[in-house]
């Protein structure tokens, strides 16, 4: 069987200019799995209010990352096709759910490679289901495969939250952290409105409904963001022998006013300090490629906060990147 893998991420704007920036935000916004309003109304919040005032801002922030090769995000996914490339014969490339290299771009890279492919292994480069990350970008994926009229099948890698190769790799990368002294771990994971965990409940009456919904089995959980987290994170617990007590979830990069999920890590840095919290460690395993939310948002903007409120010392912890271990995870779920 010939065969080609794409590791799909989100994308980042092509530079840190507001022109560029605007451009990947209202890509990105207008994404109705991520703002999920009728059209109409979409076109005039985001182009209207949210990326007028955003852009700027955001802009800025990606200039406070940006390296010389471009975006985190970018820049370590592709050091990740080429530790992927070592070591697998087929061809690797990526694809961004938002901005460059598309999915087409990348289908049409790997037909150059590998003429006659008959098989694309889709990586989504995020643990978790969400409507407003897994789920756009391989949808996204599909519509481009099938409006390209190719004829290679596409099979997409499902979500590894719970797969344990995958968790060994995680827990592996937190572990020479915990060496040092450290009163508190939290694991801070991307946010999502409330409502996408209402809309994802097959269900329709357990998540967010049911007491103590994401311990208590049911069939939403396979599409369920928070139940997923909570199960990373008690994994985390588990494998690392986490004292109770000593380590807690919490979700950060909020948009807008309506509730997210709870509780906020931006709230969290202020309250830990007063509650005799003054070594902190940081960890976003919703993310596997570092990127502007955690280089930025957490390591610059969350640091200040918690130092501000009282901390004493905030470390944080890298995303998998091009840690040995993931890219040998990588190698296993590519080989199924
Ligand atoms: C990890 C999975 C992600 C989920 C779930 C997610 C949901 C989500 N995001 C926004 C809005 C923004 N996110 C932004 C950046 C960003 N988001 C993710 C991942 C998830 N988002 C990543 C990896 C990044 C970083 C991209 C990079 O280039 O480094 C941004 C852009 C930056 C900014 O202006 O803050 C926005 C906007 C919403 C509304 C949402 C769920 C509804
Ligand atoms: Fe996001
Ligand atoms: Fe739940």
């Amino acid at each position: 069987m010939k065969r080609g893998i794409i590791l799909m991420n989100l994308g980042s704007p092509d530079s840190t200019s507001v022109k560029d920036v605007r451009r990947y935000l209202n890509e990105f916004l207008m994404d109705e799995r991520v703002i999920d309003m009728s059209y109409l109304g979409r076109l005039l919040l985001v182009r209207g209010i949210i990326v007028p005032f955003r852009a700027p801002k955001s802009a800025k922030a990606y200039a406070s990352i940006w390296t010389d090769e471009g975006s985190p995000l970018i820049v370590l996914t592709k050091q990740l096709q080429a530790a992927l490339q070592e070591q697998v014969a087929e061809p690797v490339a990526i694809a961004m759910r938002y901005g460059n290299p598309s999915p087409k771009q990348a289908y049409d890279e790997l037909l150059r490679r590998e003429p006659g492919l008959e098989e694309v292994i889709l990586v989504p480069m995020y643990p978790h289901y969400a409507m407003s990350s897994y789920e756009t970008a391989v949808e996204y994926a599909k519509e481009q495969h099938l409006k390209g009229g190719y004829t290679f099948k596409l099979d997409i890698v499902p979500p590894y939250y719970n797969e344990p190769h995958y968790l060994e790799t995680l827990a592996e990368s937190i572990r020479p952290f915990l060496e040092q002294e450290y009163d508190h771990i939290l694991f801070s994971y991307h946010g999502v409105p409330e409502r996408h965990i209402h809309k994802g409940d097959i269900t329709g009456s357990h998540c967010l409904k049911v007491a103590n919904c994401c311990e208590v089995n049911s069939p939403a959980h396979k599409q369920c963001y928070r139940h997923q987290c909570v199960f990373t994170t008690k994994k985390m617990a588990e494998y690392l022998q986490l004292p109770e007590g000593k380590w807690s979830f919490s979700f950060q990069s909020r948009l807008g006013r309506d509730p997210w999920l709870q509780p906020y890590t931006a709230v969290r840095f202020e309250e830990m300090p007063k509650e005799g919290i003054k070594k902190l460690l940081v960890v976003c395993p919703a993310f596997v490629s570092d990127c502007l939310e955690t280089l930025e948002e957490i390591a610059e903007e969350g640091k200040e906060e918690f130092l501000h409120a009282g901390g004493e010392t905030f470390t944080m912890i890298p995303c998998l990147n091009v840690h040995p271990m993931w890219v040998k995870t990588l190698v296993g779920y590519v080989n199924g």
